[in-house]
């Protein structure tokens, strides 16, 4: 009934020179894998990314919007914006923006409802430190994370959550399948805003061509969130033919 999300963080990374990536996908990837696919480029590509994707055989997100929806906000892109570009979703509390901008739950979760407002899917990130895991604390603060992220006008088929530990991020170190699957049920089981059958949660932390299948195989694993692997073409194509 959930159908698999694979999905592209490209963060920093990519200018107009590397938009041959949806041609070069195009030819390694298998056009009936059982799964969508979305990559999220950005900003500065987003529109013209998403003008070679009019069929949408890849779907287009941005990594971030603003929390208003227009006004003196310098800097800032709305999610009515990211929209007009052609796009449908939005990541949204990445662990990079929490950290490094010092993103709360709660601001996130007015970018979530931005997004939402403005008719996109919002991909809300939630994950623990190396610290939290060690100290036997990861699901609580999963939980807190998730409960403070997400509007309360969500049911579950209109948002999608994507758990990415920290410490997996860039690190080359994944979370087990089984740890993995194991902190996707408790999202699902602590999910309090509607439908959580209809709920896509994505797994986020190192995935490669060579982890990818055993991570997907988890029940309550409905896709991954990809960063170094999804700026390679063929890599990330692979991912995608993984897909069972
Ligand atoms: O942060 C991520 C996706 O949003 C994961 O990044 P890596 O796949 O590079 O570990």
């Amino acid at each position: 009934m959930r159908r698999t999300l694979i999905a592209g963080n490209w963060k920093m990374h990519g200018l107009t020179a590397d938009l041959s990536w949806v041609e070069a996908f195009h030819r390694a990837a298998n056009p009936n894998a059982p799964c969508d696919v979305l990559v999220c480029p950005p900003f500065t590509l987003l529109a013209a990314f998403a003008a070679r994707c009019t069929d949408k055989a890849i779907e287009v997100g941005a990594q971030d919007c603003g929390p208003a929806a227009t006004g003196a906000y310098t800097g800032d892109v709305s999610a009515q914006m990211v929209a007009d570009c052609g796009a449908r979703y939005v990541i949204t509390g990445h662990s990079e923006r929490r950290a490094g901008h010092g993103e709360t739950s709660e601001a996130v979760r007015t970018k979530a409802d931005a997004a939402l407002s403005a008719g996109l899917i919002p991909i809300i990130c939630v994950g623990e430190t190396l610290e939290d895991r060690e100290a036997g604390r990861a699901e609580d603060v999963v939980s807190a994370q998730l409960h403070g992220s997400v509007p309360e006008s969500v049911t579950g088929a209109d948002v999608i959550v994507a758990y990415e530990p920290v410490w997996a991020i860039g690190t080359g170190r994944s979370a087990s399948a089984e740890d993995a699957q194991s902190m996707h049920a408790h999202i699902r089981e602590i999910w309090s805003r509607g439908r959580p059958e209809a709920l896509r949660i994505l797994y986020g932390g190192s995935v490669k061509p060579d982890n990818s299948a055993e991570i997907l195989v988890g029940a309550d694993v409905d896709g991954a969130l990809i960063g170094g692997a999804s700026l390679d073409p063929e890599c990330f194509a692979s991912i995608v033919n993984s897909v069972r």
